[in-house]
């Protein structure tokens, strides 16, 4: 039985995945494999010894300590473009929220209870919507800071919309760069792109290199009145710096975000949501989904896919045999010194694959009988050996 610990509100359809027979799976579990769950800050969580590995259900892990998890071997998931649409059409309530006077509109309307003449509030309404008015997308440019998952769909829906887009992403990865419309204009930095845009929309994750990305010294390149849509994280943007642009003649016309922060609340230049960029039925689900799948699959065959911190390792199982995972520190000598081990003993290995990325390495073995618990504790002694793990027949 396999125990998987959840935080925050996760989507019942992925909940569901879990076979009743195998997983026990709740908010309440002690001593779990696994951990499934949203924007629970991990950083300040003590995890316990049994912990393998951790699925994120949506694509930021800045609330996973990652480089702490690496060294203790916990594999962590996330779920690639699973919500990239709902961000997309949220970007798009942005764009359209800041191009025209919907909200100011919207809530002058709601301040006329007073009237109760239908003829007389007409009259009146055509008298003031000119205070409303706005300005079309269509034509103006989109400048798109990174362009993965939600970047690249932002991007396409933008042409769409007959909007010029120009897009920046220094990391761009090669599967990202196929999915790219042709017609995104590439920029050489982050400043050409901001003297270019009507529009900025940021959709890169936070890093250290990202963080204050939007800063006092790049906003000083932004097109005077441009309108800076932040879907992505609070970290990327120093907001203190958007306040100050925001109350300069030539600074920012307006900052649209799903991170609100005290200082911008009450300001009419400043529309912000309560990160609910990824919060709609469909997103919540395809992300638990992918999520779930991916813990299952890792805790039973040791399969690694979609994974932040560990190399992607797919290993179809040898009939009748008994997989062997471990993974070590990313350094010469180790796999041979476990191989021995396994000759010392007389351990057929029929079937075995090694792969790395970073400082840490991952191999999988299926052997033709199981190792006596003597064996496995040899392998766990090898030095740079960081975790070893016993799956059962499949
Ligand atoms: N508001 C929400 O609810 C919500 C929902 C989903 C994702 N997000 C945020 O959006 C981020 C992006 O999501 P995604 O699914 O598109 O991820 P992704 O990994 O598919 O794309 C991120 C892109 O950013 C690029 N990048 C990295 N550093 C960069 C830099 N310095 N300048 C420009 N580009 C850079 C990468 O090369 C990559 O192409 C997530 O990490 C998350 O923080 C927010
Ligand atoms: O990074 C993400 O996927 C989003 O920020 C969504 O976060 P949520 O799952 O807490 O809504």
């Amino acid at each position: 039985m396999f125990k998987v610990k959840t935080f925050n509100q996760i989507s019942v359809k992925g909940l569901e995945r879990f076979p009743r027979a195998e997983y026990e799976v709740g908010s309440d579990i002690n001593h779990p494999e696994g951990i499934l769950l949203r924007s629970h800050k991990l950083h300040n969580e003590v995890l316990p010894e049994s912990v393998l590995c951790v699925a994120r259900a949506g694509a930021g892990v800045n609330n996973i300590p990652l480089e702490d998890y690496t060294k203790r071997g916990i594999v962590v998931f996330n779920t690639p473009g699973a919500n990239a649409n709902a961000v997309k059409e949220l970007v798009l309530a942005g764009l359209l929220l800041g191009s025209r006077g919907v909200l100011t509109g919207i809530e002058y309307v709601q301040s006329l209870t007073h009237l109760k003449d239908a003829a007389e509030m007409g009259k009146l309404l055509e008298a003031e919507k000119k205070r409303f008015a706005g300005k079309e997308l269509y034509g103006s440019t989109l400048g798109v800071v990174g362009l993965g998952a939600i970047g690249s769909m932002v991007a396409e829906m933008a042409l769409a919309l007959g909007m010029k887009v120009v897009g920046y992403d220094p990391a761009l990865s090669v599967e990202a760069a196929w999915r790219l419309p042709s017609r995104v204009e590439r920029m050489e930095n982050l400043q050409s792109l901001l003297s270019r845009a009507d529009y900025v929309t940021l959709h890169v994750p936070a890093l250290e290199a990202t963080t204050g990305l939007i800063n006092h010294d790049t906003l000083k390149s932004i097109k005077p009145g441009a309108r800076l849509l932040n879907f992505a994280r609070d970290a990327i943007v120093d907001s203190t710096s958007v306040v100050e642009s925001l109350n300069a003649d030539q600074g920012l016309g307006m900052y649209i975000c799903d991170f609100p922060e005290p200082q911008l609340l009450e300001r009419k230049d400043v529309i912000a949501m309560p990160h609910i960029g990824a919060s709609t039925a469909e997103a919540e689900e395809n992300c638990a989904i992918m999520a779930a799948d991916q813990l299952m699959e890792f805790l039973q065959n040791g399969n690694i896919k979609n994974s932040v911190n560990f190399p992607a390792v797919n290993m179809p199982r040898a009939e009748g045999c008994c997989r062997i995972t471990f993974s070590n520190d990313n350094v010469s000598g180790v796999l041979g010194n476990v191989l021995s081990i396994f000759t010392d003993n007389n351990v057929n290995v029929v079937d075995m694959m090694n792969k790395s990325r970073g400082d840490v390495a991952y191999n999988i073995l299926d052997v033709e009988a199981m190792p006596n618990d003597t064996i496995i504790d040899q392998l766990r002694q090898v030095e740079h050996v960081i975790n070893v793990r016993v799956l059962a027949e499949a």
